[in-house]
Order: structure tokens, then C-alpha cells, then sequence
């Protein structure tokens, strides 16, 4: 019996060989693991990165097919304003923060919720900013095939932010233009959506 209401989403023996590492980590760091606040920490923190890397085995491409559909639209949808948290690969440090996604239809259209279904796939993931800006946009241009697709990430890193530099209000701003997007003009109209609040 599990003690916690995801277990059923988690590889039992993934679980148990991470907490098992975790409770070694715990002790590296001086901790009691037999205090009773942290003596299941090792199976919730198991739990915690499995969650957050669980993108690793998931199909974004698959999301995106499940809700493609044939449409005669062919004008710029823009999704901002999509909330992302990720871990850096350097530090497995969150970065957190907004990834704006526009597309041009080329024939179809893809369901919109399943936009920030790929940035969460791609961003379960140790990653850094750059790539996982590179794969939310290489997924969908391979898969929907659209006239152009734009995304843009602004993000926060933990790891400047409580340790190493030191810096709490740095922005990073990633970004990714193909087809249509590369003409400045579409790129500008994108930009200046993203950055209205009338879209
Ligand atoms: N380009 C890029 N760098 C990242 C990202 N996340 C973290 N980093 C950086 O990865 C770098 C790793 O540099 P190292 O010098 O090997 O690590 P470090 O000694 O911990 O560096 P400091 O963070 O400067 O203390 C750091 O400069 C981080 O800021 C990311 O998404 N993209
Ligand atoms: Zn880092």
C-alpha cells in the first residue's frame, strides 16, 4: 500500500533505487534519516524527480497528432503566457517561467491545450533553456507542419538565483523562428502580440 496518491504513475523499482540514493545523499549532507520529519523524504523526493523527468518517456509528437485537424485558416495563432518549470541539467536547479508559441496552419490546426502539453513534456526533462526553446519548436514544426512556428521562452534560474551568482531579477530570453516567422515582419507581428495584452 502505498502512502501516496500517485504511486500508481510511478516504476516501483525506479522509485525504490532513487530513494535509496537519496537517503545516502541525505546522510552526505549530515542529515538523521531516522528523524521523523525527513524519514520518508527519500520516497517523496524519488517520487518529486521522477515526476519532474517524466517527460524522458513521454511522445510530444503523439500529443500533437491526437488533435490535428483539417482547418482553411491560415492567420497566426498565438498560445503566450504558458507557464513552464524545468530543472537545468547543469545543477538539477528549477528554471521556471513563460514560453509564447505561434504557429502559421498550413492546412491544419492542432487542438490548443495541447501546446503547453509539449512545453511540459520537453521541459520534464533536464534540459537547458536553449534546447528545450529548440525542441518545442522542432516538434512542431516536424509534426503539424504549419507555414511558420515561433517560440520564445523568458526564464528564472534557480541555480543564479539562490547560489553561484547570486542574481535574483535576471531574465533569460530564448528563442526559435522557422518558415514564415524568418521574414521580420512576421517575427515583429508575433513579438508584438506576445508583448500586447490584446492577443
Ligand atoms: N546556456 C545555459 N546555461 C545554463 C542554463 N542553466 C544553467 N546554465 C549555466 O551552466 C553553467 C555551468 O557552468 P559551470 O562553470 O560548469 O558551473 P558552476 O561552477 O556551478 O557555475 P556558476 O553557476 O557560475 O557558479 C553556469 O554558467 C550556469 O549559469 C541554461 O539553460 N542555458
Ligand atoms: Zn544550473
Amino acid at each position: 500500500m502505498g502512502s501516496y496518491k500517485n504511486t500508481e504513475e510511478y516504476a516501483i523499482e525506479t522509485t525504490t533505487k532513487l530513494a535509496e540514493n537519496f537517503s545516502e545523499i541525505l546522510k552526505g549532507i549530515g542529515e538523521n534519516v531516522e528523524r521523523e520529519g525527513i524519514v520518508k523524504t527519500p520516497e517523496r523526493a524519488a517520487k518529486a524527480m521522477q515526476f519532474l523527468t517524466s517527460g524522458h518517456c513521454q511522445d510530444p509528437a503523439g500529443i500533437l497528432k491526437s488533435a490535428m485537424f483539417a482547418e482553411d485558416y491560415n492567420d497566426m495563432v498565438v498560445v503566450k503566457d504558458i507557464e513552464l518549470y524545468s530543472l537545468c541539467e547543469h545543477h538539477i536547479l528549477p528554471f521556471f517561467g513563460k514560453a509564447h508559441i505561434a504557429y502559421i496552419p498550413d492546412g491544419h490546426i492542432v487542438g490548443l491545450s495541447k501546446l503547453p502539453r509539449v512545453v511540459d513534456v520537453f521541459a520534464r526533462r533536464l534540459q537547458v533553456q536553449e534546447r528545450l526553446t529548440h525542441d518545442i519548436l522542432e516538434c512542431i514544426n516536424n509534426t503539424l507542419k504549419p507555414k511558420g512556428v515561433a517560440v520564445v521562452i523568458e526564464a528564472s534560474h534557480m541555480c543564479m538565483m539562490m547560489r553561484g551568482v547570486q542574481k535574483q531579477n535576471s531574465v533569460t530570453t530564448t528563442s526559435g523562428f522557422r518558415g514564415q516567422f524568418e521574414k521580420i515582419e512576421t517575427r515583429n507581428e508575433f513579438l508584438k502580440l506576445i508583448t500586447s495584452d490584446l492577443s
